[in-house]
């Protein structure tokens, strides 16, 4: 992809200047094509070795931060390929969150889009600011900070609207993936997110002398009047809070009471539990015998995983689709509308039902969930039941239907983790911060609409992924360390350069399957088609891509037959120390 770098010697001398940057990159490229050009069929030697090449070379540290967001704006550069082409992994935030800023002001989703992600810290940090803001409040005993890095996918569109969606996680390879997704949905006329039900819930342990003393106490409670009374006095306790509903459940002399509140932006725990204490007191005059043995009795269920979220629902219930275009998933995601489908069936559906999964019928919603979580501020221990999920598949004519049910989203935009400056930022940046004064709510709801939207993006890819065979590949690609950026950068010039020589293009050098194909023109056609660039050329480029492709259902043997592309020799003793300080002895062969 170097090569699209490739500038004059007169243009490295930037008398150019006085052109706009695209102007002056385009003159560049194609002058340098220009000197580069063989004749068919001529054995001259390819751009990279020969003298040309190393005069004509130019990087992209030589030109302004600004220039370069106006580069990957105009989809000349590729935002993801940053820390490698400039070789400063700084560089590459400051211009990525030019970018991103510039990106939020145009979709016009939220306000102060130029400030909002001010204090997401990517630099310089005030630990001091840090540790007030948090005394009292989120941690104890603190002895320092733990920094996650904070990456960005999107446009995501959903309901119409359009995000950028901030994911803080230390698994390589899982902001690639959501933000293939995010593609697939965005090209595909966005996704829909609806909200069927809300309430967080607290269930106390009350203990009783009797089972007909407990089933007494249940009519009790269920009776419209009385129903009425425990709510007021809930209520009594919060503002924003409002109870939705009871629930009794009784075990011999155990009376589990399930209360389900709306908890307005608030992710609500304390709030909930607050109000529980009013509504028991309540319930005790008129039984006096019952004793409260727990504040949480486990039918709640918080931060466990349980069938009673599963079905019955826990924070906000939310179904999220999209219609995939078959083209879509051919072009972008290589693969089918059959072969995902396949997929899912036999994975999601029949693999979680062998496992015996409790809200399980999914690839990876943990993985989108806990990310945003930990980005925005939520309590990173609900990710449990917040990423139950059941991710369907279908035909729609010729093109892919795909949801994602997901009963128990326990997320809020007020109150725990969410005010932190950092984490405020995350939410700023999804235009849902803080407590929504117009509609007490809409803030969480919009949140969990993200949730729910960026989980069917990660659906999608791994799905794909999956399909293709290229989930090991991508995560020793992406998930760990095989050279600096510096030798990256070298490997991509050289790389890009050989193949600029044949071509006139840039390239990437890829993996799918078990094979590697190199895809021209890869470097000029990503941008996403609602900024209008075009689709992925890979589909376009390939019959060489047909031949690579391996369908579900691929012989193993075809794949022991085709040769390694993955590193997978192991030397037999570990003579020096590998990339994680790792020299011990290796474990006895059994
Ligand atoms: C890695 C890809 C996306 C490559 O996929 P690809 O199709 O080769 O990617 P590409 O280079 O052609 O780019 C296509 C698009 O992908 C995105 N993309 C591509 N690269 C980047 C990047 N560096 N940074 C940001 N976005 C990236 C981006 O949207 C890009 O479009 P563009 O913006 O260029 O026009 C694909 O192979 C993939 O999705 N693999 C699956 C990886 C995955 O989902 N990992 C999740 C964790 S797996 C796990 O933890 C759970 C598991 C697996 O155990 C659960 C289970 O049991 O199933
Ligand atoms: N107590 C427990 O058992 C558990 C606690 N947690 C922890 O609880 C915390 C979250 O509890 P949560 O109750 O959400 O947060 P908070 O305890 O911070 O309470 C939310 C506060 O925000 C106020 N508020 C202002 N505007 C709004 C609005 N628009 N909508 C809703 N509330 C608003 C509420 O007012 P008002 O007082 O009028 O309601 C309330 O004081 C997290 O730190 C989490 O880790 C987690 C699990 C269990």
């Amino acid at each position: 992809m170097a090569a699209l770098f490739v500038r004059s010697a007169l243009c490295a001398q930037r008398q150019q200047a006085h052109l706009p940057v695209v102007a002056r990159l385009l003159t560049s490229t194609t002058a340098a094509r220009r000197a580069t050009k063989t004749p068919k069929g001529s054995s001259a030697a390819p751009l990279a070795a020969s003298a040309t090449t190393n005069t004509a070379r130019m990087h992209l540290p030589s030109f302004s931060n600004e220039e370069l967001a106006e580069m990957v704006e105009n989809r000349k550069v590729s935002v993801h390929k940053l820390e490698t082409l400039l070789e400063d992994t700084q560089r590459a935030v400051d211009v990525r969150r030019m970018v991103t800023q510039r990106a939020l002001a145009k979709d016009g989703n939220i306000k102060n889009a130029d400030t909002a992600m001010d204090d997401l810290p990517h630099g310089e940090f005030d630990y001091r600011g840090f540790y007030d803001s948090i005394h009292g409040t989120n941690c104890e005993a603190v002895i320092g900070y733990m920094p996650v890095p904070v990456g960005v996918v999107g446009p995501l569109v959903v309901n119409g609207q359009t995000f950028r969606v901030p994911m803080a996680t230390t698994e390589g390879a899982l902001l690639a993936s959501t933000n293939r997704g995010c593609r697939a949905i965005t090209m595909s006329d966005g996704a829909t997110s609806v909200i069927l039900k809300n309430g967080m819930t607290r269930a106390p342990l009350v203990r009783v002398p009797s089972v007909a003393y407990a089933a007494e106490m249940k009519a009790w409670i269920e009776s419209p009047e009385n129903k009425q009374a425990l709510t007021n006095a809930f209520n009594s306790t919060t503002r924003f809070g409002r109870l939705q509903d009871i629930d009794v459940r009784i075990a011999g002399r155990n009376v589990y009471v399930r209360f389900a509140c709306h908890c307005g932006d608030a992710m609500g725990m304390n709030m909930v539990t607050k109000g529980t204490v009013e509504a028991l007191a309540l319930l005790n005059e008129h039984f006096p015998e019952a004793q409260m043995i727990a504040l949480s009795g486990n039918v709640c269920s918080d931060k466990k995983a349980a069938a009673i979220n599963w079905v019955e629902g826990r924070g906000r219930s939310v179904v999220c689709e999209t219609i995939l275009k078959k083209n879509v998933v051919e072009n972008l995601l290589h693969t089918t509308v059959d072969d995902m489908i396949f997929v899912n069936q036999n994975k999601n559906l029949i693999g979680s039902a062998v496992a015996g999964s409790l809200g399980g019928f999914n690839a990876h919603a943990a993985n989108i969930v806990a990310a945003l979580f930990i980005a925005t501020g939520n309590d990173p221990a609900q990710v449990i039941e917040s990423s139950q999920c059941i991710t369907v598949l279908e035909k729609e004519g010729e093109d892919l239907h795909m949801s994602v049910s997901m009963p128990s989203i326990e997320i809020g935009t007020v109150g725990g983790g969410t005010s932190l400056p950092a984490q405020a930022a995350a939410l700023k940046m999804l235009g849902c911060q803080g407590a929504n004064r117009e509609a007490t709510g809409a803030n969480a709801d919009t949140l969990a609409h993200v949730v729910a939207s960026s989980v069917l993006a990660g659906e999608i890819s791994l799905i794909a992924a999956l399909a293709t065979n290229d989930l090991l590949k991508a995560h020793i690609d992406l998930n760990r360390k095989t050279s600096s950026p510096a030798e990256q950068a070298q490997e991509a010039v050289a790389s890009n350069t050989s193949s600029a020589a044949a071509t006139g293009h840039p390239s990437a050098t890829t993996t799918r399957g078990m094979h590697t194909s190199s895809v021209v023109g890869h470097a000029i056609t990503f941008g996403h088609p609602s900024t209008g660039g075009p689709l992925n050329a890979r589909a376009a480029s390939s019959s060489a891509e047909q031949a690579i492709y391996y369908a579900p259902g691929t012989r193993l043997s075809t794949f022991a037959a085709s040769g390694p592309a993955l590193p997978h020799s192991v030397s037999s003793s570990a003579a020096s120390a590998d990339e994680y300080g790792s020299d011990g002895p290796m474990l006895p062969v059994p």
